[in-house]
């Protein structure tokens, strides 16, 4: 959750600012990546219907969704998501039992969120890619050599881990990908006139165009791999690095899987959502009020 101080401080809508929470959230996503890559795939869990004990409850999602619905309801009364920077999954939440905290509006009023966007190339793309990339190899050197079967080498059982690390993982990206809002406003903020006409005449291309920072991407690819390179790094116990052979040098995680995440999915969901609220910030305003955002330079 934001803390107040963000929404406090003198400019909340610094755009240097907001990219430097981006880059931090790099850092807890990579380390969920690692934590996630311990497990095997199990891709039971992203199956609705293939626990019967759920079923026997009278829920009908996967095993992840319904970590996702039990974990989300009690964040949800405690306010979680009344922050402008939380989105869940689940729909038909509780109530908080406390009063929101004064948030300042910064963001236009708005419905975007990707969170079923997030939830698909997670579980059919991510995990599949990074789950016991770390121990593959050693996985399949035991099947071949008869020490594991087929079926343990993708499920080792350990639903509940995988998935309390699934949410985490869900969550961290989620909120990178709705901060988007918030990089979104504030460069229309900056020159609205550049906006405006393609909201009066929907305009996506030309709204992307104008919100893409190539060599901000490019930067950030190039963080993101010596990020994961060197947090995945294996350490003997005095401290010497421990390459692992088969996972192209890193120990723990699946690097190019690392960064394919964010050029493939996190990347041009961020720039979706922008698109998506600047088609909608223009929504409620008067003619004057359209006028006087044309008027500033
Ligand atoms: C987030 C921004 O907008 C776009 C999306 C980016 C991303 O998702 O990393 C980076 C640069 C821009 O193309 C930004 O300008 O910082």
């Amino acid at each position: 959750m934001l803390s107040q101080n963000f929404m406090l401080e003198k400019d909340p809508l610094s755009l240097e600012r907001i990219r430097q929470i981006l880059v931090r959230l790099e850092d807890t996503i990579i380390f969920d990546l690692i934590e996630r890559a311990q497990f095997a795939h199990n891709p039971r869990i992203y199956i609705r219907g293939s626990f019967e004990e759920l079923r026997d409850m009278g829920f009908d999602g996967s095993w992840l969704e319904w970590f996702l619905k039990e974990i989300e309801t009690f964040h949800a009364r405690a306010r979680r998501y009344t922050s402008p920077d939380e989105y869940p999954f689940t729909s038909n939440l509780p109530d908080p039992v406390l009063l929101p905290l004064a948030f300042p509006k910064i963001l236009h009023p708005n419905t975007v969120n990707a969170n079923p966007s997030i939830l698909s190339f997670y579980t059919r793309s991510i995990v599949p890619r990074i789950s016991r990339r770390a121990t593959l190899a050693l996985a399949a050197i035991k099947r071949s050599n008869g020490i594991i079967g087929d079926e343990e080498y993708e499920d080792d059982g350990n639903y509940g881990s995988a998935a309390t690390i699934d949410v985490e993982v869900l969550q961290a990206i989620s909120k990178r990908v709705h901060y988007g809002k918030f990089v979104s406003e504030s460069k229309f903020s900056a020159n609205p006139s550049a906006f405006v006409p393609h909201i009066l005449n929907p305009n996506p291309a030309a709204l992307e165009a104008l919100i893409t920072k190539p060599e901000v991407e490019r930067k950030l690819l190039q963080r993101l791999r010596k990020k994961a390179a060197t947090y995945a790094q294996e350490f003997s116990s005095d401290g010497d690095a421990i390459p692992n052979p088969h996972l192209n040098g890193s120990a723990k995680i699946d690097v190019d899987g690392v960064v394919e995440l964010y050029e493939s999915y996190i990347i041009p969901l961020t720039k979706e959502v922008e698109v998506d609220y600047l088609l909608h910030r223009l929504d409620g305003l008067s003619q004057e009020e359209i006028d006087a955002l044309m008027a500033q330079s």
